[in-house]
């Protein structure tokens, strides 16, 4: 049986998709834009050998529909496409539940007020259920700057930082020793259940340390309360029919544990990658191995960093060889993204994009799989090749794999 290893980016979009306008974002490609930034900044092209071998490139300049000389190398191995979002939204569970066959296409609940953003009677009810006098925020904000807006008025009154943004999300951000890592989770749990009927996807926790603006930093104890994905995934079918699915880092969370049978956290890229190789290294036949690589969207994307962002995909990129000696002949490896997030885009929030649908095996030459019409095509490859019963979106690319017998 077929063990497969899957890889998100997390933001790692390659250019505007044909609905972008309605978004704001016609124009963003986090890789094309950040490359060009870096370019600006450093005077220095960006580097990935390994991921230009694998398309890469090649699928970002076909989602562009131009060429981007500065980027790298041609395809030589391995298959590559870039696919269309057709959730309505540009957030992480919607991204990641489509690539695992269940497209959102209901509309979640969002908090549209830049200030004031979470109704008088929601605060009330959750002041009610946590036991606390009221909560700082209460607006659109960057995760980083209320740190450093609220962090110490936090520490003095002891009251919760609660914030959203463009996102279906209600974020709670809470020191981790003044606050109680605990407390913060319990927080998150109560504001999970007080949510119901409000169809928000997410609750996170975003704890910190530190005591001053200058010293406070986000710890990897991050945690999100998502809310069910509306039908099976496929991570559901292959848990039920017996594969061992394996989540590294938010994985799990993103899926609410659902069709999860083992789950290893870590926090950085190189944490994550080590973990994903390790489980490369032991994990038995017939496994999927799916990883999330969030510092790409939370420590750069988000940040408005290209540089960070054009720096830490080198890193990536120079690991690459060890995922390809760790693989056997069988496994195959799938490198995509949940969303965009282009570092040089205004604002601080996502952008929507095409993303980069890599596969490798052990293959000859390079496919090209096109453009895929939906996300969920990755989540129908993956049914077809542990066989268990189709998803109801998304076409499968299995058979354009060429896999040698
Ligand atoms: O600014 P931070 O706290 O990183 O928040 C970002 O992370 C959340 C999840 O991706 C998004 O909703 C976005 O607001
Ligand atoms: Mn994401
Ligand atoms: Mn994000």
């Amino acid at each position: 049986m077929a063990r497969a290893i899957v890889m998100v980016i997390d933001s790692f979009g390659i250019g505007f998709s044909p609905d972008a306008k309605s978004f704001g974002d016609e124009g963003a490609n986090t890789l094309a834009n950040l490359a060009t930034e870096y370019f600006e900044q450093t005077g220095k092209k960006i580097n990935l050998p390994n991921f230009s071998s694998l398309g890469l490139i090649a699928a970002c300049e076909q989602a562009s529909g131009r060429e981007f000389p500065y980027l790298g190398q041609a395809p030589t191995k391995g298959a590559y496409g870039f696919a269309q979002e057709i959730s309505s939204g540009k957030d992480t569970p919607s991204g990641h539940w489509e690539m695992a066959g269940v497209p959102v296409l209901f509309d979640w609940g969002y908090f549209t007020d830049k200030k004031n953003a979470f109704p008088s009677d929601l605060q009330e009810k959750i002041n009610g259920a946590t036991g606390f006098d009221g909560m700082l925020g209460n607006c659109h904000a960057s995760g980083t700057q209320i740190l450093a807006e609220l962090g110490e008025e936090h520490i003095k009154t002891g009251l919760p930082i609660c914030y959203t943004s463009a996102d279906s999300v209600f974020q709670v951000a809470a020191h981790e020793e003044h606050f109680g890592l605990d407390n913060l989770y319990q927080y998150c749990q109560t504001v999970r259940a007080e949510l119901d009927g409000l169809n928000i996807g997410r609750v996170i926790a975003r704890p910190f340390v530190g005591e001053t603006p200058a010293d406070f930093a986000r710890t990897g104890n991050r945690r999100d309360y998502s809310v069910l994905p509306p039908e099976p995934t496929v991570l559901d079918k292959l848990h039920d029919a017996g594969t061992h699915v394996i989540s590294v880092g938010k994985i799990a969370d993103i899926f609410a544990h659902q069709g999860i049978s083992e789950k290893t956290k870590a926090t950085g890229l190189d944490a994550l990658f080590d973990a994903t190789l390790k489980h490369i290294e032991t994990a038995q036949d017939n496994s999927l191995i799916f990883t999330n690589l969030v510092n790409f969207d939370q420590d750069f994307g988000h940040r408005r960093d290209a540089v960070g962002y054009a720096q830490e995909l080198e890193a990536l990129d120079a690991r690459l060889p060890e995922l390809f000696a760790a693989m056997s002949k069988e496994d195959v490896l799938f490198f995509t993204a949940d969303h965009g997030c282009d570092p040089t885009w205004p604002g601080t929030d996502h952008t929507r994009e095409y993303v980069p649908v890599l596969a490798y095996h052990n293959l000859v030459g390079s496919v090209n799989l096109g453009n895929r019409q939906t996300f969920a095509d990755l989540g129908q490859t993956i049914a077809e090749l542990f066989n268990v019963e189709s998803m109801s979106y998304g076409k499968s690319f299995l058979s354009q794999l060429n896999f040698k017998s």
